[in-house]
């Protein structure tokens, strides 16, 4: 059975990067990604938007919507102070079992919970399954139609305190329009656009930082 592209991103970090540095994971999927097979990771462009909304935020708990192979995770992950943790949230197996080998094989493991299921089943579950009092920082990046559902179940289940960063990717590419226009439209959220380029490409994309005023 032939292998799929994100078996391949894998199998070329387990061969090309140095284990358990975190760097040298992020330098390797983008090589790959920029030079072989085009995929959707944050990248390095966005990754240092990410890592200095990350840094500015200093989370003690973080979520992650839509993993994928884990680049974000082990971007997110490599910049925790002690005792601080990413949740990150995957519902495909594939990817998933993917990403586990590829934040293990990065060192941040210990950082790191993956979640296998959909967002708008575990996130109701933070609380109580999860023992997450409140997210200090969310990274949006899952399917960009379930953005805005899921910032509202967010709110709805009491996981945001004033000062909660929430950034979105691709807020251009492939966009999304209809989480825009209700978080720049909210009230309660400080919102402040990050124009970047796509992943890997020359085009236009940006992210979306979004501080929640209590
Ligand atoms: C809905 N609840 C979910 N729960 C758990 N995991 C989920 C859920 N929904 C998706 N996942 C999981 O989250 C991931 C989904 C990432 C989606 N990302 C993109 O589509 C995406 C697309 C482009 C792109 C740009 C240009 C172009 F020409 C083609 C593509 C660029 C990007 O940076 C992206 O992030 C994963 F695949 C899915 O299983
Ligand atoms: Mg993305």
């Amino acid at each position: 059975m032939n292998q799929s592209k994100e078996q391949r991103i894998l199998n070329f970090v387990l061969q090309n990067a140095v284990r358990g540095d975190p760097c040298s994971v992020l330098d390797t999927i983008d090589m790959y990604c920029s030079q072989k097979e085009w995929a959707m990771n944050v990248g390095n462009e966005k990754g240092l938007i990410l890592d200095k909304t990350v840094e500015e935020a200093n989370p003690s708990v973080a979520l992650e919507l839509g993993t994928y192979c884990g680049y974000s995770a082990i971007r997110i992950a490599r910049l925790l102070k002690a005792g601080a943790h990413l949740l990150t949230v995957e519902f495909n197996p594939e990817f998933a079992a993917i990403a586990k080998q590829m934040i293990e094989f990065a060192g941040v493991q210990d950082k790191v919970k993956l979640l296998e299921g959909p967002s708008e089943e575990i996130i109701p579950q933070l609380k109580k399954k999860y023992e997450v009092d409140t997210l200090d920082f969310v990274f949006l990046d899952h399917w960009k139609d379930r953005y805005t559902p899921d910032t509202i179940l967010i709110q709805e289940c009491n996981l945001l305190r004033k000062g909660s960063v929430l950034l979105a990717d691709n807020v251009i590419v492939p966009g999304a329009p209809e989480f825009l226009n209700y978080i720049r439209n909210n009230p309660h959220f400080q919102c402040t656009n990050y124009p970047s380029r796509l992943e890997y490409m020359k085009v236009e994309d940006a992210m979306e930082k979004a501080v929640f005023l209590g």
